[in-house]
This record gives structure tokens, C-alpha cells and sequence, in this order.
């Protein structure tokens, strides 16, 4: 198993709130999402500005880079994460705290398409690809450090071209209501009240 990392470092510009706080069926969005990888990772730690104050303490990693770069900024704090840990690991797994419906088999289906020549594995869901989703290697830590002092630095679709990279497609989640996409994104007050709807169709 791979460590995982939540990306928590944006601006949360459309939420009006850091998605952080953000609470969804009376849990924070990150329970939902830590939950979901709980048994699919061999450690979980929380990329934001600052520490979220909640129960239970997360390992907490700062962006490495000043200002807000993108997620990639995020990425790039999770892979100098891996490549400190005494296990030193291969591949460090990103999702977003704002996906609170990931696939429970997300890690063992993007790590099964690293094969080859195949460096990244990101997830996919109706054709559409999730960048910040994804397995990425820590050997390409400097790499990625160099494209985000580069003019292009914030395109994560960009990087990934640079780069042998496999899209994993996710299906969707069936529930009592029709299907649901797992990678549905929690970025608006009208977002998280849908969400709150999906919570209750799950089956
Ligand atoms: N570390 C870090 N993560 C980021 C940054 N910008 C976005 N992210 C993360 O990338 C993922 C996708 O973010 P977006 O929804 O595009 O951006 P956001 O800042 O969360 O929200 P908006 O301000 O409304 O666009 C989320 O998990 C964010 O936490 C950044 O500058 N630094």
C-alpha cells in the first residue's frame, strides 16, 4: 500500500469557506474522504495552509512552495512527504478533501495500472479525467519542482503530458436514486446540499 495525502491547500473561493470546515452530514468533508481510504493506504496525511482543527489529529503537511501555486503545489508537498518516510515508498496517492464519494477501490485499481513504461496514474469518471487524483512518483519530486518555477507551472493536465501517464476509468456508483459519479466535486454552498442529498441515496 502506498501513503495517501488530501489536498486541502486551495482558496475555496467558490465554497465562500475553507472547504477544511466544510461540514456534510454532520461530519467534516475530510472524515468523508479519510474514511473512504481508510484500509486502501498505509498512512494518511492532510495537505493544507494550516493544521484543521478537528478530534482526531491528522499528520499535517504545508505546501513546500510560498503562495498558492494549484494543486500541484499540493502534489509536490506529498511527494517530499513519501520520500521521507522510513518504508520510502514508490508512489504517494493524492485526492482532494472536496471529492467525498472516491471509489473504495481507488488505490489497488490506479496502482494496477502502473505497469510498463506507465510513470502516473490518475482517475477518470464519464471520460473525464481527475488530475489531482492520482498515483504519483516520488522520483519525480525535482522534476515537478522545476515545472512549477517554469511559466506553465500551474497546469496539472500539463505536467501529466510530460509524462507517460495511464487514466484509469472509474464506473459509477449505483444508488437508490440512479448512478452518481464518485468523483463528484463539493465546490459551491449548491454542491454541498446536493451532496448532502447523495449521503442519503448511497446505499
Ligand atoms: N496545496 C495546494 N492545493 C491546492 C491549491 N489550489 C487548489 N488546491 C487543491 O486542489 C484541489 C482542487 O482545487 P479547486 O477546487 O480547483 O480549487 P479550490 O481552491 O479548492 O477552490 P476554488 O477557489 O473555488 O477554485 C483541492 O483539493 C484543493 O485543495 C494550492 O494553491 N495549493
Amino acid at each position: 500500500m502506498f501513503p495517501a495525502v488530501i489536498l486541502a491547500g486551495g482558496q475555496s473561493r467558490r465554497m465562500g469557506q475553507d472547504k477544511a470546515t466544510v461540514t456534510l452530514a454532520g461530519a467534516p468533508l475530510l472524515r468523508h474522504v479519510a474514511h473512504r481510504l481508510s484500509g486502501q493506504t498505509s498512512r494518511l496525511a492532510i495537505n493544507a495552509p494550516a493544521s484543521p482543527q478537528l478530534d482526531a489529529p491528522f499528520h499535517h503537511l504545508p505546501d513546500t512552495l510560498e503562495g498558492f501555486l494549484g494543486p500541484l503545489a499540493g502534489i509536490l508537498a506529498a511527494m517530499r512527504f513519501a520520500a521521507h518516510l522510513p518504508d520510502q515508498p514508490s508512489h504517494v496517492l493524492t485526492t482532494a478533501i472536496d471529492t467525498p464519494f472516491i471509489p473504495l477501490d481507488l488505490a489497488p485499481r490506479l496502482s494496477g495500472a502502473l505497469t510498463g513504461d506507465t510513470a502516473i496514474s490518475v482517475a477518470s469518471s464519464l471520460g473525464a479525467m481527475h488530475p489531482v487524483c492520482g498515483l504519483w512518483p516520488v522520483r519525480l519530486a525535482d522534476d515537478l519542482e522545476a515545472f512549477l518555477h517554469s511559466p506553465e507551472k500551474a497546469r496539472v493536465k500539463t505536467f501529466l503530458s510530460r509524462h507517460n501517464t495511464a487514466a484509469v476509468e472509474f464506473p459509477t456508483l449505483m444508488t437508490t436514486a440512479g448512478p452518481l459519479d464518485p468523483f463528484f466535486n463539493v465546490n459551491t454552498r449548491e454542491d454541498l446540499e446536493l451532496a448532502e442529498r447523495y449521503m442519503e441515496i448511497l446505499p
